[in-house]
């Protein structure tokens, strides 16, 4: 039987791109001091490829760490538990990135452990039972970060949205597109080119385009159906 439950408006999940450090953090630093960011993601594919990636992984991490800490924003580190575990963050992992129950033994119980789900309604249930926080579904369009990832449909989304966990969505979404989904209840929405391609001095105003978004979701949502 279907029940109401209140309309949530989503949270800002800022996830990083492959800029050049310096770069990124003055883009993070600019997306933070907005107060509009409330989860961060650390994915550094490329310097992840390094020969000492995971060196210098470790020291860029630290950084962005102790500068989400400042504005007491969670981070959450892509791919890797033992790095979370050693920055006392949470983590990311796709289907290929490792179980979720080594990663539960890692991570301090009160950080945040998230799964990538794809469009499958099965793995988001096998997320919520293996004690995900949340399972992320896309992607939800075309995304230029990740061009070879499938895109889902707003059906497989409903019905991941009626599993009893937190949905994160993610690809492609900007602040123009994302109200297309107003009306679900889902927990974050994980962005990167939107956000982060953009010059420095645009990261902020662009912010704000995401807030005017999600209050209009608000408005457009009222009481949902789940
Ligand atoms: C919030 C969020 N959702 C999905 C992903 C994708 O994870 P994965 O499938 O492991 O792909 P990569 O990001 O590792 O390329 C994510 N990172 N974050
Ligand atoms: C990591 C990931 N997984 C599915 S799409 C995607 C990339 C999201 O980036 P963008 O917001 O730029 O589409
Ligand atoms: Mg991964």
């Amino acid at each position: 039987m279907n029940h109401l439950q209140s309309a949530v408006v989503p949270q800002l999940y800022l996830l990083t791109n492959d800029d050049e450090f310096e770069r990124l953090y003055q883009k993070l630093e600019a997306a933070l001091a907005t107060g509009l960011v409330g989860l961060l993601q650390v994915r550094r594919k490329k310097t992840a490829a390094l020969p000492d990636g995971t060196a210098t992984l470790l020291a860029e991490a630290k950084q962005i760490v102790e500068l989400a800490r400042r504005y007491q924003v969670p981070v959450v580190i892509n791919d890797d538990s033992a790095l979370a575990a050693k920055l006392g963050v949470g983590v990311h992992l796709g289907q290929q990135d490792g179980k979720m129950v080594d990663a539960k033994r890692q991570i301090s119980p009160d950080q945040i452990i998230g799964r990538t789900c794809h469009g499958q309604v099965a793995l988001v249930k096998e997320a919520k039972q293996q004690g995900a926080d949340y399972a992320a579904m896309g992607a939800v369009f075309a995304s230029t970060t990740k061009p070879k990832a499938d895109t889902i449909s707003y059906q497989q989304l409903k019905e991941g949205c009626q599993q009893g966990i937190d949905i994160c969505v993610i690809g492609g979404l900007s602040a123009e597109n994302v109200g297309a989904l107003a009306g679900l209840p889902i927990k974050y929405v994980a962005v990167v080119g939107d956000i982060m391609d953009l010059p420095i001095a645009q990261i902020a105003p662009r912010c704000q385009q995401w807030q005017q978004a999600f209050a209009k979701w608000h408005a457009a949502a009222g009481d949902v159906k789940v």
